[in-house]
């Protein structure tokens, strides 16, 4: 099943007097349990990607649609809900809040999302038993790794049962060891919850551990594999 479609997506910023165009006519599609790694050099368009898929910025032309629903000319409003109920986001950074454990961390992701489903403590304590940190749910993010805070990230990006999870080069402060955990963990919930997942990454040492890639330069697809 095909989750996430991005159809012929043009999105351009005005630079001075002349108009640069970060994404020039995008397309792609991410199915459940699907890991696309969207991958090129600085400046091709991999965060200016992942912002209209996560509806942070509304293209110039084109269609992004999500399990069917097209999602593009709704209102703020509906964005947001749809940001905060439908689609997880992991940054560089964790950006985990200091004063809460790692299973408060869930909590309180799930309370914000004001879920129609109830998300239960079981729920968040099984998600970050899934991570990894089955013993870790009572400690705040000075007492995790970098590795563990990234995990936890993780795990509260797939709290609310997101049908997409977008993933914004999560292993660039961590080692080549730590980065493939990383990924390989990434691309184990993937598959178990049946998510589609846009992972931006320069690291190409993971690369053996996604399903699909998308190669951008200068915001145009130059290279696309498909899903084994
Ligand atoms: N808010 C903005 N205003 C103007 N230009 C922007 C803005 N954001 C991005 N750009 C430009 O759009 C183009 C694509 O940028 P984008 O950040 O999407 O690339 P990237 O591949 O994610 O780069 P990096 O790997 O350095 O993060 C670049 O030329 C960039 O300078």
């Amino acid at each position: 099943m095909t989750r996430l479609i991005l159809d012929d997506v043009t999105l351009t910023y005005p630079d001075g007097d002349r108009t640069l165009v970060a994404l020039d006519r995008v397309s792609l599609a991410v199915r459940a349990g699907e890991v696309r790694a969207v991958t090129g050099a600085s400046g091709s368009g991999k965060s200016s990607l992942l912002a209209v898929a996560g509806l942070l910025q509304r293209p110039d032309s084109g269609v992004v649609r999500l399990d069917g629903d097209e999602l593009t000319g709704r209102s703020r409003r509906e964005d947001a809900e749809v940001r905060r109920n439908r689609i997880g986001f992991v940054f560089q950074q964790a950006n985990l809040l200091g004063s809460l454990t790692a299973l408060e961390q869930l909590q309180l992701a799930a309370r914000v999302a004001g879920n129609r489903r109830q998300v239960t403590d079981e729920r968040c304590r099984d998600l970050l038993a899934a991570v990894g940190l089955e013993r870790e749910t009572a400690r705040r993010p000075h007492q995790l790794s970098g590795g563990q805070r990234q995990r936890v990230a993780i795990a509260r990006a797939l709290v609310n049962d997101p049908a997409l999870l977008l993933v914004d080069e999560p292993t660039s402060a961590l080692d080549s060891a730590r980065s493939r955990e990383v990924v390989r963990l990434l691309a184990r919930l993937t598959h178990e919850q049946q998510v589609a997942t846009v992972l931006v990454t320069h690291d190409l040492d993971t690369l053996d551990l996604v399903d699909s890639r998308t190669e951008l330069a200068d915001g145009r697809v130059v290279a696309a594999v498909t899903p084994r």
